[in-house]
């Protein structure tokens, strides 16, 4: 399976859809987010299943420890591949969310967010944290799968710390995704679709790259050969 999640960032399903029916399920998964989910609501996830579409919800719960664990479960229950957390939520949070999904018998991949790739060091600087990025980084991977989760959300710039650290298995789903001659848009921590993988990266999350160009399959399909070839 392709290592590509498409991140389908648009305002409304329509868009989405009209979007992701270029796509070829073989070649990515997609991701829902925050936007589209808060306008189109669940339906969005019927529609893209019904594409052959695997579908990553990126929510990023972070709450008090049973709220979060429903919200995981009511995610899963709708058959989502895969579902995030922010690890900066704390181990009890992490481990109600795992253990519910236990629980239930569901398998939906459940990942943690470390630091977001549209942060640098003086941004967390602001909030508190008086750290290079990596250490936190670090600090809550290692949080997240002592909480037995399948892996996180980080910048590449960190795969290979983490890999090392963490194993291979340990899921690297990775934001920040450039090609060679794209904008940064507000990423920081960015990296090309091979330097990743080879960084150690398990999944690729793209959006602009991808959605916004003339031809998004093509452009996707640029990515895989760009892979193949690495
Ligand atoms: O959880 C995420 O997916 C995520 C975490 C992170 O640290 N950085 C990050 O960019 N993302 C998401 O990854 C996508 C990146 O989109 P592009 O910058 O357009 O490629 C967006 O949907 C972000 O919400």
């Amino acid at each position: 399976m392709s290592p590509v999640i498409v991140a389908l960032d648009f305002p409304s399903c329509s868009e989405a859809l009209a979007l992701a029916e270029q796509l070829d399920p073989t070649l990515c998964r997609v991701k829902v987010g925050k936007e589209l989910f808060t306008r189109s609501g669940p339906q969005i996830l019927k529609d893209l299943h019904r594409l052959g579409l695997d579908v990553f919800l990126d929510l990023k719960f972070h709450d008090i420890p049973n709220t979060c664990a429903q919200a995981v479960l009511a995610a899963a229950d709708q058959g989502v591949w895969m579902v995030n957390v922010h690890a900066s939520g704390g181990r009890r949070m992490m481990e109600a969310a795992r253990e519910r999904l236990q629980q239930h018998r569901l398998n939906t991949r459940l990942i943690a967010v470390t630091v977001l790739t549209s942060m640098e060091q003086a941004d967390l600087a602001e909030v508190g944290l008086d750290i290079p990025p990596q250490e936190q980084v670090k600090r809550l991977a290692m949080l997240t799968q002592e909480c037995g989760l399948d892996g996180v959300v980080c910048s590449a710039q960190e795969a290979s710390m983490l890999t090392d650290l963490l194993g291979a298995e340990f899921l690297k789903v990775t934001p920040g995704i450039r090609p060679a001659q794209s904008v940064a848009d507000d990423q920081r921590r960015v990296m090309t679709p091979t330097m990743a993988m080879t960084a150690g990266s398990t999944h690729l999350v793209m959006g602009r790259p991808i959605t916004r160009a003339d031809n998004p399959q093509q452009a996707l399909e640029q990515v895989i050969a760009e892979l193949q070839v690495a």
